[in-house]
């Protein structure tokens, strides 16, 4: 059965995988191991800011934090030669998944499921 991932050096093809190419993959490897613990971090600020919104009641998307957080990650794209619109779409990808948790956290809130977080009763209506 042939297997999901194969970790041979050598393509199927029997030629050599070039020797520069399995550094580069060791720079890869590195590179994706630190977005993956970059991203970890971020989603823990934004469950916090998830909850913090919740119990103030603001909304979940906050559109002139977006604005002013895509140019100015847009000017850096351009400064570090990536293409701006990659780092724009890149942080849309991220932060709709970060609104889907701020919305599920208030929705969790509203219902009292939120340990601590219980609404206050409202005795008069
Ligand atoms: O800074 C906030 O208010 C957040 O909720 C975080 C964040 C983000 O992930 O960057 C997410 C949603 C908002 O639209 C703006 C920014």
């Amino acid at each position: 059965m042939a297997e999901a991932f194969d970790e041979s050096p050598v393509p199927a093809d029997g030629r050599p995988m070039p020797s520069e190419i399995l550094d580069l993959r060791g720079t890869i490897d590195n590179i994706d191991a630190a977005l993956v613990h970059l991203l970890a971090e971020r989603f823990r600020a934004t469950q916090r800011v998830g909850e913090l919104k919740a119990t103030s009641g603001m909304p979940p998307a906050d559109p002139t934090r977006d604005r002013q957080q895509i140019e100015r990650l847009k000017a850096i794209a351009s400064g570090a030669g990536l293409d701006p619109e990659f780092a724009e779409q890149f942080r849309n990808f991220i932060v709709s998944e970060v609104i889907r948790h701020h919305e599920r956290i208030a929705a969790e809130h509203a219902a009292g499921r939120r340990a601590g977080e219980a609404p206050t009763l409202d005795t008069y209506s």
